[in-house]
């Protein structure tokens, strides 16, 4: 299923089970009509479409598929519209039908393939609808045909903007909900998000995956030197020397304060360790400008493998933080990795004593 369909599926199951709803009831009611018009055929149509719109309710909620359930019901349903119209029983008024595909194709199939089924059945409903009706005196009549054509067309271009711009605004809120506000990275949501991701091609191909939790020395000694507005500064800095390091692959990210974690699809621990190292000395070879000074910046961080660590986000999350606590406790500036703990701590050990 598309990433874009999956999106809207929550939006699109509401609006295919309103749709439901009105079929259900609509076809019992013209099914009634038909019959005292003794239309068999489109009492009959009706009658199923209604039963079939009762099946669709029953199961709308709970289905896998929703596209194919929103294809087998549109198919039909269109149909049904553009047959009724081209019964010599039927009355012009069945062309207000017509104008609501667009509203429909848009809202439960997206803007191409929205776009796509409008242009079809629309067609194919203004061609129906000038043949059925072109002894009609009121198709003689310019002003009518301009009239519907127009307002065929006007629901259109307005079904086709709105779902545009709905598109645009549900990307800029999710855009929001995942960027950190500060240094413009993705924040920790997105790293749940690609961390899922990653672990199923990991799986998938058997390549490494490895996730570093770096954290920046001293940080609290910038504010209370420098203040909050230099400490945020500092903070975009970083982001920024970090940033210009790693490759598009990978995801680095604001986890919170002065937190952050890159994710390395493709590199095992010695590529991550590689990785973390020249991070470290990018920044230490990159001070903060604070008014005529330069403020020498510096990290500590703890690489973590998915497999070897852990299988989930949280396994390898502990387990590099555990590792940037002893980067930290061993004198900070360093990155440190399984290999590495006990060789530093003993290290660090010593030297206290
Ligand atoms: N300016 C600024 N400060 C922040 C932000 N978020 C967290 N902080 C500050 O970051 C500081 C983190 O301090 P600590 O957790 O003690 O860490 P540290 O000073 O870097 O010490 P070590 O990690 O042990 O090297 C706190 O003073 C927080 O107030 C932020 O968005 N902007």
């Amino acid at each position: 299923m598309p990433g874009y369909f999956a999106k809207n599926e929550q939006h699109r199951r509401l609006v295919l089970k309103a749709l439901l709803w009105i079929t259900l009831s609509g076809g019992l009611f013209f099914s009634v009509i038909n019959l005292l018009h003794d239309n068999w055929l489109l009492a009959g149509l009706e009658v199923s479409y209604a039963a079939v719109s009762l099946y669709l309710l029953t199961i709308v909620d709970r289905t896998h598929n929703l596209q194919l359930l929103t294809a087998v019901y549109l198919l039909p349903f269109f149909s049904i519209m553009i047959l009724a119209l081209a019964q010599p029983q039927t009355t012009f008024a069945v062309f207000a039908w017509i104008q609501s595909i667009p509203i429909i194709c848009y809202m439960l199939l997206g803007l191409r393939l929205g776009m796509y089924g409008s242009l079809l059945f629309v067609g194919i409903g203004l061609f129906v609808f000038s043949r059925r009706f072109s002894s009609d005196e009121l198709l003689q009549n310019v002003e009518i045909i301009a009239n519907l054509g127009l307002a065929s067309l006007a629901v259109m271009i307005f079904a086709h903007i709105y779902e545009r711009s709905r598109i645009l605004n549900e990307q800029r809120l999710t855009d929001q909900a995942t960027t950190d506000s500060l240094t413009g990275l993705p924040n920790r949501l997105k790293l749940v998000e690609v961390f899922e991701r990653e672990r199923a091609h990991a799986l998938r191909n058997g390549t490494p995956l490895s996730l570093v939790f770096v954290d920046i020395d001293h940080f609290k000694q910038i504010n209370d030197r420098f203040g909050h507005e230099v400490g945020d500064r500092a903070l975009v800095h970083f982001a920024k020397v970090l940033a210009q390091r790693l490759r598009v692959n990978d995801l680095f990210c604001r986890l919170g304060g002065e937190e952050f974690a890159v994710l390395l699809p493709g590199s095992k621990a010695t590529q991550a360790r590689e990785i973390a190292e020249s991070l470290r000395e990018r920044l230490a070879a990159q001070p903060l400008a604070v008014d005529d000074s330069m403020l020498p910046m510096t990290l500590s961080a703890g690489v973590a493998c998915f497999g070897l660590d852990g299988q989930s986000l949280d396994e390898l999350m502990l387990a590099a933080d555990r590792r940037t606590y002893a980067a930290k406790r061993a004198g900070r500036n360093r990155v440190i990795t399984r290999e590495d703990v006990e060789t530093v701590l003993d290290q660090a050990g010593a030297d206290q004593t």
